[in-house]
């Protein structure tokens, strides 16, 4: 069984989101000091609310939003005024809300102009990354500094899900799904690799409707076939999840308690 390095638990979602600040303050300092930007790729579903909660509130260090550069792990294929957009849900939780004095990120979102075309809005969105992380002849792979992602009850993380081909892809960046099983069905996703590739990658995980997943994930060699598992297995220690106690109910893997 592939042994995830790190798996923090705790029992509020208070308490869940300040050490997700802490770990985040982390990650943006340390990329900070080592290129003056902070690299960041967000999901959609639960993980902006918690973002918000880690991020907009505490007084240990200071989130420098205006060296952030937020990019989407992925996003649905549909105007940013739609509310299945990733880009409406990440800027009515977390944007929107951002003190004057902490700065403004700079954000990628999709270009909407592609959105009747799925492998052109998918290669658009790779050109974005090209510009930003250097040209695809050098570099392999897009270096995020900190990948925030969430895990499906199924075990889909971005819009890779279980049995898709769309994991075995191996060169591009970014892909296009037409038939997601999560509505939906027109998407774009980072690639397994570049999801994999980050380095640091939390997962943000809570409630019951996660247990049976991560206790495949955990305790299971099957789950690590899982997409979320693929990341943790290869990510190894460049991973940390965050959940509550619902979340892990019955799961044996040994998760650090409290904090981090
Ligand atoms: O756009 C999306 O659909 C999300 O990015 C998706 O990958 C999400 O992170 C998981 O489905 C977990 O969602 P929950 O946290 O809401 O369960």
């Amino acid at each position: 069984m592939g042994k995830p390095a790190n798996l923090y638990a705790f029992k509020s979602s208070a308490e869940l989101a300040s050490n997700l600040r802490s770990y985040v303050l982390d990650a943006q300092n340390s990329a900070i000091d080592r290129h003056q930007t902070f690299r960041v790729a967000v999901s959609g579903g639960s993980l902006p609310k918690v973002l918000a909660q880690a991020l907009l509130k505490g007084s240990d260090g200071k989130v420098q939003f205006g060296k952030w550069e937020i990019f989407y792990a992925d996003e649905r294929a549909v105007p940013f005024d739609h509310e299945d957009s990733n880009h409406k849900l990440v800027k009515e939780e977390l944007l929107d809300k951002i003190p004057a004095e902490l700065g403004t990120p700079k954000v990628y979102p999709i270009d909407t102009k592609y959105l009747d075309d799925v492998q052109e809005l998918a290669d658009q969105y790779e050109q974005t990354l090209v510009s930003v992380f250097a040209a695809r002849d050098s570099v392999r792979l897009p270096l995020f500094d900190l990948l925030l992602l969430g895990c499906g009850p199924d075990g889909h993380t971005c819009s890779l899900f279980p049995g898709s081909e769309l994991l075995r892809e191996a060169e591009a960046w970014v892909l296009p799904i037409s038939d997601s099983p999560k509505p939906p069905p027109k998407r774009i996703t980072l690639s397994l690799p570049v999801a994999q590739h980050g380095l640091k990658i939390a997962f943000v995980a809570t409630g019951e409707g996660k247990k049976d997943v991560l206790r495949q994930i955990f305790d299971t060699d099957e789950g690590q076939q899982l997409p979320c598992g693929l990341i943790n297995l290869k990510g190894g220690d460049r991973v940390s999840w965050f959940v509550d106690y619902p979340a892990i109910d019955g799961v044996s893997f040994p998760a650090r308690r409290g904090s981090l």
